[in-house]
């Protein structure tokens, strides 16, 4: 696939609608949510809200369809049935241009770290010279690396590269699927600061985690899937000392879920 066609795989398509005003701490929630492919329930009439001002953090075991769900709220492919909305609105296509979405195998152009941020900026309408560009790449520690080619970069690097062109998209809601797998110590506690801050400035997260740790750490509320089902939404500080779903319990106590 050539670069800026795999680019635009992982940006929302728009969906045309009318426009809407005060986006801020909303809700992101959704309707009766269904999934499936080739007869296969990936999804199964998933209803809930997520308020804006709390972290949500997305759990279930291998498979429970976390990334699909975060792949529907982004966007990015739609649903059998049912509604997502942002403050009590269809997703229209001026909410589209707030999201943005981090992937656990980071997306990345076959160019120079700082081309990589222009070009997504780019796509939004939001043109930056390389000055302006320095913050994002300053916060992310990307500065020694902007004129490399972002393909060469470690893992580590990449995926601080993936977070800094999404939020250089100044996104109001922000879907991180699994952004801290197989970092190290140092890269996962600049990831962690960088979505607390985020969050303090009013960006609705929505995080998948199996690091029950870092769930801890971040959480305020936790959605837990299994088999494409929510089995509970709790405040994060009960789900980790009491869960109400046998699900979460046996997943917290590592024991195997069928
Ligand atoms: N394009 C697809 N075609 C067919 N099946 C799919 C497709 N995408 C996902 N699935 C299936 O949907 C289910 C949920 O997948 P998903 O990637 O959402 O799981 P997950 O909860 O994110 O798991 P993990 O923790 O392993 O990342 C899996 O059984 C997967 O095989």
């Amino acid at each position: 696939m050539h670069d800026a066609a795999a680019l635009r795989e992982v940006l929302p398509r728009a969906v045309p609608r009318r426009a809407i005003s005060n986006v801020g701490h909303h809700t992101l929630s959704v309707r009766n949510l269904s999934f499936a492919i080739d007869g296969h329930k990936i999804l199964k009439n998933i209803s809930f809200d997520l308020p804006g001002d709390e972290l949500t953090v997305l759990m279930g075991p291998n498979g429970a369809g976390k990334s699909v769900l975060l792949r529907l709220l982004h966007g990015l492919i739609a649903p059998s049935n049912g509604t997502i909305l942002w403050n009590g609105e269809p997703i229209d296509r001026s909410i589209r241009k707030i999201q943005a979405m981090v992937f656990q195998k980071p997306v990345l152009l076959r160019r120079s770290v700082l081309s990589n941020l222009r070009f997504v900026m780019g796509l939004r309408g939001l043109a930056k010279s390389r000055s302006e560009l320095q913050p994002i790449l300053k916060r992310l520690h990307l500065e020694a690396l902007a004129d490399r080619p972002a393909r060469l970069l470690s893992g580590g690097e990449q995926q601080r590269l993936a977070l800094a062109r999404a939020l250089a998209l100044k996104p109001k809601i922000l879907f991180l699927d699994e952004p801290c797998a197989n970092l190290d110590p140092a890269s996962v506690q600049l990831i962690e600061d960088t979505i607390k801050q985020e969050k303090v400035q009013g960006t609705k997260i929505i995080l998948v985690t199996h690091d029950i740790l870092q769930a801890r750490r971040l959480a305020e509320q936790l959605v837990f899937l299994h088999r494409g089902e929510v089995a509970e939404i709790t405040p994060a500080d009960i789900f980790f000392d009491a869960p109400t779903s046998k699900e979460a319990r046996a997943y917290l106590d590592g024991r195997i879920l069928i």
